[in-house]
């Protein structure tokens, strides 16, 4: 992936760095908060590359993420919103993304499998517990909070 920089770039109280990742319809940003540094991701996403449906599914995602406060489901910090653009601020997770943690590291020992397995579960029971099913699991969307 192209590491393409935002640098010197500022979205809201953000300071924005290097691509971390991208998906189908985002590009995401590393970024500090300009006065406290506290380290976020920054997920940009223009809103003319999405239909209405994709419409419909990023604001359902940014209602439930908005009202979620768990350990083990990402917190959306902020949401800034710029002429065609959402950027949501989230908290940022240093170890990157599960994808990337089996990709350096070979392979996975299975206390340590067990250990993403709890977490996911508990994630996962919090969505359920909020009568939500996930439909897109991927070592992609498991993100490791710290390196
Ligand atoms: N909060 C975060 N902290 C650290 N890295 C992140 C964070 N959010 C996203 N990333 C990185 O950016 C990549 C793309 O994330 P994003 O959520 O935009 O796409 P996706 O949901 O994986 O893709 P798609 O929309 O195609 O299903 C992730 O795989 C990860 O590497």
């Amino acid at each position: 992936m192209a590491q393409a920089t935002g640098r010197g770039r500022v979205v809201g109280d953000y300071l924005v760095g290097g691509q971390i990742g991208s998906g189908s319809f985002s590009v995401v940003w590393h970024a500090r908060h300009r006065v406290h540094g506290t380290q976020v991701a920054i997920k940009e996403i223009v809103m003319g590359r999405l239909n209405k449906k994709l419409q419909e599914s990023l604001m359902s995602e940014v209602s439930i993420l908005k009202r979620i406060n768990h350990p083990n489901i990402i917190r959306l910090h902020d949401i800034i919103e710029m002429p065609g653009k959402i950027h949501l601020v989230l908290e940022y997770c240093k170890g990157g993304d599960l994808s990337m943690y089996i990709t350096r590291n070979g392979s996975v020992h299975e206390a340590t499998a067990k250990h993403f397995m709890q977490q996911l579960a508990a994630g996962l029971k919090v969505l359920r517990d909020n009568n939500l099913i996930h439909r897109d699991l991927k070592p992609q969307v498991q993100f490791i909070l710290f390196g």
